[in-house]
């Protein structure tokens, strides 16, 4: 039988970040560029006290905690703070690879409000690689400060992903994160976000690619084959070693050196 999307994922889970699962909890991920309060959020949500601090990269492990809404409980789990996926630093790879291949039943992307334009980056390449995610729009009271005005709506109609205004370190808004993650686990909000469209000739490569890789990972993995072909286009590396340490080696008809020695 085939690695299934949910054994792989907690394979990931147990042997990379070391988080045990001891039933099947909906598994949440909060990411976001450094110093956006993540782990603000995270202790709010969790009641615990993941260190948090005016500078950036604190949070360097994967912290997780727990929380309960409306009787249902989640696992989350507290991501380094990056400015992309792009797996140039050992935290964007952490970021990259829970994302990829833990693959956490909603990802919550904490934003600095007063630096919109910079953190929606991280959004845009979070939402190119999954599908339920939740714009957190943290710092709201020193945008407000700053005189700095978001129309939300807006925000939300053009990336077509819930957008949640909050002010985490005096825990407003975190009853919407709450909210909003439980109907995403249920199925009672589906959310499809827009994709980026890049130019005809990186659109037409990746028609080429896409079905190649289907041949080759559509049947062992649910990655996502065009978000791969990117990666690929790049000349990423980092992502072939990923794949072979979380999928292939799983798979046992995959194992390279054992073929050679047959
Ligand atoms: N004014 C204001 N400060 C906040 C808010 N949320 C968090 N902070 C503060 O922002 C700072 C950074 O918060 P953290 O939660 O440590 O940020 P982080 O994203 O986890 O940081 P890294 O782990 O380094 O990426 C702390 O001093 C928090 O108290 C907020 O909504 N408003
Ligand atoms: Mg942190």
């Amino acid at each position: 039988m085939g690695l299934t999307a949910e054994s792989s994922g907690l394979n990931v889970l147990k042997e990379e970040f070391n988080i045990e699962l001891d039933k099947k909890i909906p598994v949440i991920a909060l990411a976001g560029n450094p110093n956006t309060g993540k782990s603000t959020v995270f202790n709010g949500l969790t009641g615990l006290r993941q260190h948090t601090g005016n500078w950036p990269g604190k949070t360097v492990t994967r912290a997780r905690g727990f929380f309960t809404h409306k009787d249902q409980e989640f696992m989350i789990v507290d991501l380094p703070g990056t400015y992309s996926l792009l797996a140039s630093s050992t935290e964007e790879r952490i970021a990259r690879d829970f994302i990829c291949f833990a693959r956490p039943d909603t990802t919550v992307v904490v934003a600095d409000a007063t630096n919109l334009e910079r953190n929606l980056n991280l959004v845009l390449q979070v939402t190119e690689l999954t599908s339920n995610v939740i714009l957190c729009l943290n710092l709201m009271d020193e945008a407000r400060r700053k005189n700095i005005k978001i129309d939300i709506k807006e925000l939300k109609n053009n990336l077509k992903i819930p957008v949640i205004p909050t002010v985490a370190r005096d825990g407003i808004g975190l009853e919407n994160i709450k909210e909003m993650v439980y109907k995403i686990t249920n199925g009672d909000i589906k959310v499809n976000p827009g994709k980026v469209k890049y130019s005809p000739e990186i659109e037409e490569a990746v028609d080429r690619i896409v079905p190649v890789l289907k041949k080759n990972f559509g049947h062992i993995s649910d990655i996502n084959l065009k978000w791969l072909a990117l990666r690929l286009i790049e000349g990423d590396k980092t992502i072939m070693e990923s794949i072979e340490k979380y999928v292939l080696r799983s798979k046992p008809e995959f194992n390279l050196s054992a073929k050679r020695e047959v």
